[in-house]
């Protein structure tokens, strides 16, 4: 036996030693024989043990039970079993641990009268022969042995080397986990004086009778015997250590059903405090054997916070399952078998436990001072070759606290840069979208290709084609009733009745393009295969649904910015400008040459030059914020119709209809002549000022990328100077800016309704601006341009849109062919269950006349938030619009006049909006 104690020790010591060793939780069963009594009333025994690991439930079959009828464990002991074996053959080899300085505990557990105390009184005792062998056979040794015993009764532990009843207190020490106050312990002096105690404990432990147990334990048993051991070789000297663990011997009362234990009175009590605190130690395993994962319950019961050391901690542990075999008790074996598979479960992770002598833990103390006085002599120095390894330490930890510096400022700067980069972006979009409406640039061919593609997966493409119709309608001429017979009407109704001469050339290509489609009525907005909306006028941020794609066939070298321009170009440039600006008829050939400027990154230049679509526009003269834009290359001049900004100005009208959208850089045309006499006109040429900031800045960037943040605060700075300041600030708190942001909206969802603005813009501009902060922009711009209009038409007065005036009668009639083409998409893009559902959904009567007509009538026709929502939702899903991307909100750009994005398309002019 010795010898295995010793063994085990240089094991554990291998296994990892002081550092601990995790192990599984040792789960034996013993089946106990049937008792005289039960035999004697024909008790069944229906558990059988199979083979050593194996114990089998044999009525399974009979029964039809779902329970599991085997159940394997580390080592099964059959009735006819000694306790010899099960401690020889289980419960020896952790309970000997403890020689070697590692703590083990021996539990066992069961239902009462399954036999736990039979086994425990055995283990128990060959266990401490075992240790007292061990100990007579390691002379080089000096050991010493420490008993203690308590009991838990009914939640109050008592100490059971003491014949008084006193109560003992639990508490918690940091170092060594729960203790028990004021517990006796004795220095056992010899295997005798340790027999005599547990004769004593014995004695002392509360047990009664029961119908089951004549002798039932009514308390959990822990005897506790402290093993201290040190090479007597070392004892006196400095470097001695003493190996210390305990070994825990845990006789657990037994679970019983009050039914069946026929308890009453105290029994009845007993039996209550018994089943909670089992009922406690069995969660506490069933959590543990689930890895420990959230909170464990120890405290629950003064029983699981005395074992918590012993159940997941620095012990090796066996439970000895007791179990009772006959049919009678099947369920309380069955739980029994329940929480010996959870143990199975639980880790322990024991080490060997080394306390060091009072002579040894002086010795390190002095040597920590003076270690500790030296470094206070020579702050600055290491005093020692390890303080080289701590010094070694700090400055790492500075270095990686750097690291992690330099790292938070990097993304603080690319932060700040991709935000310079965005407000470039807004402004410059809105630059595209001006001069792509004027300049007629992008190449439509692709777009035609793409949209040819698939109508199924265009997003927004009825918006798009839709508009044409709505620019079309512009025709005094159209009908929207003769349309339906005409034969050219079933392609593009606004066109059937327009005057060959006027309209020929325009559609042509469409119809070219188109006659090859079934559904040309509502024709779909160029859409790639993938989805794209094929916008070009987004250049490197094409407009997208989902994704943005750079276009196909684009001429790299055509787009390409030189490179080779300098500053002072620039500034000339920049200063003709300005110049212009002060002369409306300053010509065209100041107007700025984006190929010129040394902007490798001007988005605003490279993506718009498509000098091939615009061949044959004509040179006119610029007005000034024409001049300043800087996207427009050289030879993409076209004809521009005078710029029309002043709200006052009267022009002749035809009376067509055209609904108001976003604004486009056509309406800023006026008469070179013209005088800007209203303070609109002050925003533009502050928002050129702007722009000249911009575009230096812009080069700046480029000159001095690292100084990207400096830049956009000079951006701000010079932005706030030209007295944009208010459309670029960054909206304030987050909650600042929600308020802020819905109470825009809903003035912007007024000035829509009050200037009758296209539906499809609404939707678009509904469901794109949703709140992010960087919406504030757009936001604002949006709610200028309606205020400029709200203002223009309460003045009795037209806005120039395209070459056609636009009146609050032209935009309501503009509103109401929209309504027309959502009653027929509503025929062609809903089913007949959705078209149902939407008519319930808005209290249309199912069996009412001109129901399509009587909801697109309902849709966008008030301000209510809730109905604007909806009425988006309806919108969108007709015009298949999904509201994503921020390429489509750069759509909307910055703008300060009510305009519309047209596009044209060889010779035809497309409204987008
Ligand atoms: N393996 C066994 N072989 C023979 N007799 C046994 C065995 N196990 C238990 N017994 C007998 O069964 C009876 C009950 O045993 P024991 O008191 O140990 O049960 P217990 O589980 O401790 O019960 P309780 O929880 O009520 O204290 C005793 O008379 C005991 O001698």
């Amino acid at each position: 036996m010795g010898a295995v104690a010793g063994e085990e020790l240089v094991k554990w010591e291998k296994m990892g030693g002081v550092g601990g060793h995790e192990e599984k939780i040792l789960v034996l069963v013993r089946l106990r024989p049937l008792s005289e009594k039960e035999i004697a009333v024909n008790e069944v025994a229906d558990w059988e043990c199979i083979n050593d690991t194996t114990i089998l439930y044999r009525n399974t079959l009979r029964e039809g039970s779902t329970f599991p009828s085997a159940y394997t464990f580390d080592r099964v002991f059959r009735g006819d079993c000694s306790t010899k074996q099960v401690y020889e053959e289980g419960a020896k080899e952790i309970a000997l641990s403890v020689v070697g300085g590692i703590n083990s505990s021996i539990f066992a557990y069961g239902q009462t009268s399954s036999g736990k105390t039979y086994t425990m009184v055995g283990i128990t005792e060959y266990a401490v022969a075992d240790i007292f062998d061990y100990i007579n056979k390691h002379e080089e040794r000096a050991f010493v042995l420490k008993f203690s015993a308590i009991e838990i009764y009914n939640e109050i532990i008592r100490d059971l080397l003491r014949t008084e009843n006193t109560s003992l207190r639990l508490r918690d020490d940091p170092e060594r986990g729960p203790l028990v106050e004021k517990l006796t312990e004795e220095t056992l002096r010899d295997r005798v004086h340790l027999k005599e105690l547990l004769s004593f404990c014995e004695a002392q432990r509360q047990v009664g009778e029961t119908y089951l147990n004549d002798k039932s334990s009514r308390s959990h048993q822990i005897i506790r015997l402290t093993i201290e051991s040190s090479a007597r070789e070392f004892m006196d000297k400095s470097n001695s250590t003493t190996l210390a663990a305990s070994v825990n011997f845990v006789d657990l009362a037994g679970s019983e059903r009050a039914s069946q234990a026929l308890s009453a009175g105290s029994r009845l009590k007993e039996g209550c405090h018994i089943n909670r605190s089992l009922l406690t130690l069995g969660t506490v395993i069933r959590k543990l054997s689930k890895g420990r994962q959230g909170h464990i319950n120890y405290r629950d019961s003064k029983l699981t916070r005395i074992l918590q050391p012993f159940l997941g901690g620095n012990s090796r542990t066996a439970i000895i399952c007791t179990l009772s075999p006959t049919r009678s008790h099947v369920e309380q074996t069955r739980n029994t078998l329940l929480f010996a598979c959870c143990a199975k479960q639980v880790t322990t992770k024991a080490q060997v436990n080394v306390v060091m002598s009072d002579k040894a833990l002086v010795k390190q103390l002095q040597k920590e001072v003076t270690r500790l006085e030296s470094e206070l002599r020579n702050p600055g120095l290491p005093a020692t070759n390890c303080d080289y390894a701590a010094v070694l330490r700090k400055k790492n930890l500075q270095i990686e606290k750097m690291e992690r510096e330099i790292r938070e400022l990097v993304k603080q700067r690319d932060l700040a840069q991709s935000r310079v980069e965005d407000l470039l972006r807004m402004v410059g979009n809105d630059q595209k979208s001006r001069k792509t409406g004027i300049d007629n640039c992008f190449n439509m061919q692709e777009m035609t290709d793409t949209w040819e593609d698939d109508d199924s997966i265009s997003e927004s493409s009825s918006i798009y084609r839709s508009d044409l119709r709505i620019t079309e309608f512009n025709n005094p001429n159209y009908n929207n009733e003769d349309s339906e017979s005409s034969p050219d009407s079933k392609l593009f109704p606004p066109f059937a009745n327009k005057n060959p001469d006027e309209y020929c050339k325009e559609v042509q290509s469409l119809e070219l393009e188109e006659s090859s489609r079934d559904d040309l009525e509502y024709p779909d907005p160029p859409v790639s295969e993938n989805g794209v909306l094929a916008l070009p006028w987004y250049g490197e941020e094409n407009v997208t649904i989902q994704e943005i794609p750079t276009p196909v066939n684009e001429d790299r070298e055509e787009r390409q910015i030189q490179d080779n321009a300098t500053s002072s170009v620039l500034e000339q440039r920049l200063d003709d400008a300005q110049l212009s600006n002060d002369s409306p008829l300053a010509s065209s050939a100041t107007v700025l040459n984006c190929r010129n400027l040394k902007l490798t990154r001007s988005w605003s230049c490279r993506e718009y030059y498509t000098p091939d679509k615009t061949e044959e526009m004509e040179r006119t003269p610029l007005n000034s914020f024409e001049k300043f834009f800087p996207g427009r290359p050289d030879g993409l001049q076209r004809k521009f119709l005078p710029l029309t900004y002043d709200a006052s100005t009267k022009l002749s009208t035809n009376g067509s209809p055209s609904s108001i959208g976003s604004p486009s850089m056509d309406e800023l045309r006026t008469n070179n002549s013209r005088t800007y006499a209203n303070e609109d006109i002050t925003s533009v040429q502050t928002f050129v000022a702007g722009m000249k900031e911009m575009v230096k800045l812009e080069y700046e960037k480029q000159l001095v990328d690292d100084q990207v943040q400096m830049n956009y605060f000079k951006f701000e700075k010079n932005m706030k100077d030209a007295g944009v300041d208010s459309m670029l600030e960054v909206p304030g708190s987050p909650v600042e800016w929600s308020m802020q942001f819905k109470l825009q909206q809903r003035e912007i969802v007024e000035l829509w309704q009050t200037c009758n603005v296209s539906l499809f813009h609404r939707t678009y501009f509904f469901l794109l601006f949703r709140g992010d902060p960087t919406d504030s922009i757009y936001m604002e711009v949006e709610h200028r341009r309606l205020s400029f209009l709200k203002e223009t038409f309460a003045g009795g007065n037209q806005s120039l849109n395209d070459d056609q005036t636009v009146t609050l009668a032209s935009s309501a009639k503009g509103v109401r062919h929209e309504r027309d083409m959502l009653v027929k998409l509503m025929q062609r893009r809903l089913s007949e269950e959705e078209r149902k559902n939407l008519f319930r959904k808005w209290s249309i009567a199912l069996d009412s006349k001109r129901r399509r007509k009587q909801l697109a009538n309902r849709l966008w026709s008030n301000a209510d938030m809730n109905h604007v929502a909806e009425s988006a939702a309806v919108v969108a899903k007709l015009v298949r619009f999904t509201g994503q991307g921020k390429a489509l909100k750069e759509m909307f750009g910055l703008s300060f006049t009510p305009q519309r994005m047209s596009y044209s398309w060889r010779s035809t002019r497309v409204s987008l909006f």
